[in-house]
């Protein structure tokens, strides 16, 4: 089959994007990973799908799934990359705010310019059930062992699971050998978003993240959510903070627990493609 693509970027987090207005979505999971495949595929972190919407208040549906094939509830930087689609498509103007609705319920978005997008991302659920995670109540931080390290998270969910740990130095090698134990901890039956977070004042963050399906990826737009809402659940940040990604950086704004969170950043096009499968 052949399947035309746009290929985009969120600060580095990477996206094919499959137009679904006019047609079903054409992929089996075997296929969405023959895409991925850096060397004899396109390349991505998440594959999107553009569709026409279920719940009639939204625009669009978008779907979204990881590297490995398997399905995800919401993506952060996917979500702006949907909204500059769009726009190119000519289905939304700057200036537009439209809902969209992603696997895991609507979202609002906002389209400030061509290449920068405000989301409104809703409300952090913080029940362990709902992320879902194994624990007896809910907490801003949860005892967790890790092959044989006691690690001090938070978690909750943003339309996907996350875990965020606050760590001194993003740069210490034992990361790279916990980020894929996290993700994969029985206590996440779902898995996690695995997110490591060096505080450096109240209003910046640094912040890598091993994503479930994906491993390693320049940037995570729900986590850097996830991590903003878990530092300012402990009274660690103000209602604004920058949040730096190996792949750059994006605003988020939330005033505590009960308010929806606000992301702003940019989205990318890189190129326009066929996919020979
Ligand atoms: N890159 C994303 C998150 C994508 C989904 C995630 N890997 C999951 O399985 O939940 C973002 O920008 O939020």
């Amino acid at each position: 089959m052949t399947l035309a693509f746009s290929k985009m970027h969120g600060i580095g987090n990477d996206f094919v994007m499959v137009d679904c207005r006019q047609r079903a979505f054409p992929l089996e999971q075997a296929q969405i990973r023959a895409i991925a495949d850096r060397r004899t595929g396109v390349g991505f972190d998440q594959l999107i799908s553009i569709e026409p919407p279920r719940d009639a208040s939204c625009a669009f549906y978008y779907g979204l799934w990881n590297a490995d094939g398997s399905p995800a509830g919401q993506c952060g930087n996917g979500v702006r990359c949907v909204a500059a689609w769009l726009h190119r498509a000519g289905e939304l103007a700057i200036g537009d705010t439209v809902r969209l609705e992603s696997p895991s319920g609507p979202v609002t978005v906002r389209l400030t310019g061509p290449n920068e997008v405000t989301v409104d991302m809703g409300v952090p659920k913080l029940e362990p059930a709902s992320i879902p995670f194994r624990a007896d109540a809910t907490a801003t931080q949860y005892a967790i062992e890790v092959d044989g390290d006691v690690l001090q998270i938070g978690s909750l969910s943003m339309g996907n699971p996350h875990a965020v740990v606050v760590v001194p130095d993003l740069q210490a090698p034992s990361l790279d050998r916990l980020g894929p134990l996290l993700t994969a901890h029985e206590r996440f039956p779902d898995g996690v978003n695995a997110g490591f977070v060096q505080q450096i004042d109240r209003g910046q963050l640094h912040l890598r993240v091993h994503e479930r399906g994906s491993g390693w990826t320049l940037a995570c737009g729900t986590g850097a959510c996830a991590a903003m809402a878990v530092l300012r659940l402990r009274g660690e940040v103000d209602a604004q903070v920058k949040v730096t990604l190996p792949g750059g950086t994006l605003s988020i704004e939330w005033a505590g627990p009960g308010a929806t969170l606000w992301m702003t950043g940019p989205a990318a096009f890189v190129f326009e493609g066929e996919w020979w499968g």
